[in-house]
């Protein structure tokens, strides 16, 4: 069986081929993106020239370490390509992100790319969304408040579970833009995109884990090699 980290490399490397010269490049979040990003960085060290736009301050300092180029989504608002990891990814190529936290910033870099590629080891890939707790980024305001209107939402669509505030060790989880996440375990989701639309509805969420119509391919790096899914 071929080991975890040794699959995110190969998924990092199969994208890398998506990659050329001159690309303003999306980089995600995550221990898949990371490994992306290694492999990318000996790229640029050979000459590759790509300005990279991180979807975390986490990629950034990475990027930073290794010497890939960044820019901001201020300075560089279109991308080409966005190469990200993610939690979940089904047959329709819908997806759960935000495991890491770094949600928000990943659809927004997402959305403003003209390409969205995931990258992931086999295991990622399931029959109906949900196994994996969806991150919902709330408002630290009246997040009660928040929390029991999300309950309400998601009761209405038949979906129940547990909520749960992220924490870092005895702290709430702060993401990058200074929200709160709630992990949700509804469970099989049928319906991400009425889902979405509820979530959607509550005032203080931010954004949801659900990436719905996004990504036009998927890599998956598993035992018997490479998987690519097009949209
Ligand atoms: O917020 C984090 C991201 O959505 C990650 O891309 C996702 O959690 C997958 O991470 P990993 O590659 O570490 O499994």
């Amino acid at each position: 069986m071929t080991d975890s980290a040794t699959l995110k490399t190969m998924a990092g490397e199969a994208a890398l081929a998506h990659v050329e010269d001159g690309m303003r490049l999306g980089i995600g979040t995550g221990s898949t993106a990371e490994a992306f990003v290694r492999v990318l960085a000996e790229r640029v060290r050979d000459g590759m020239k790509i300005v990279g736009v991180t979807t975390s301050n986490r990629t950034e300092t990475l990027c930073a370490e290794l010497g890939v180029p960044t820019e901001t989504l201020e300075t560089v608002p279109e991308l080409d390509l966005t190469i990200d990891g993610a939690d979940e990814v089904d047959g329709s190529l819908r997806l759960i992100k935000g495991g890491g936290g770094a949600l928000l910033r990943e659809k927004i870099v997402a959305a403003a790319s003209e390409r969205f590629l995931v990258i992931a080891d086999a295991s990622k890939k399931v029959e109906t969304l949900g196994a994996f707790p969806l991150p919902i980024e709330i408002n630290g305001f009246g997040m009660i408040a928040t929390y029991l209107a999300i309950r309400k939402a998601a009761a209405g669509l038949g979906l129940e579970g547990d909520m749960i505030l992220r924490r870092s060790g005895d702290e709430p989880f702060i993401t990058d833009n200074g929200h709160l996440i709630l992990d949700a375990s509804f469970g099989r989701i049928g319906d991400p995109e009425a889902l979405s639309q509820a979530l959607f509805a509550v005032p203080g969420v931010v954004e949801h884990g659900l990436f719905l119509g996004m990504a036009n391919t998927v890599i998956l790096a598993g035992d018997d090699g490479l998987e690519t899914l097009e949209a």
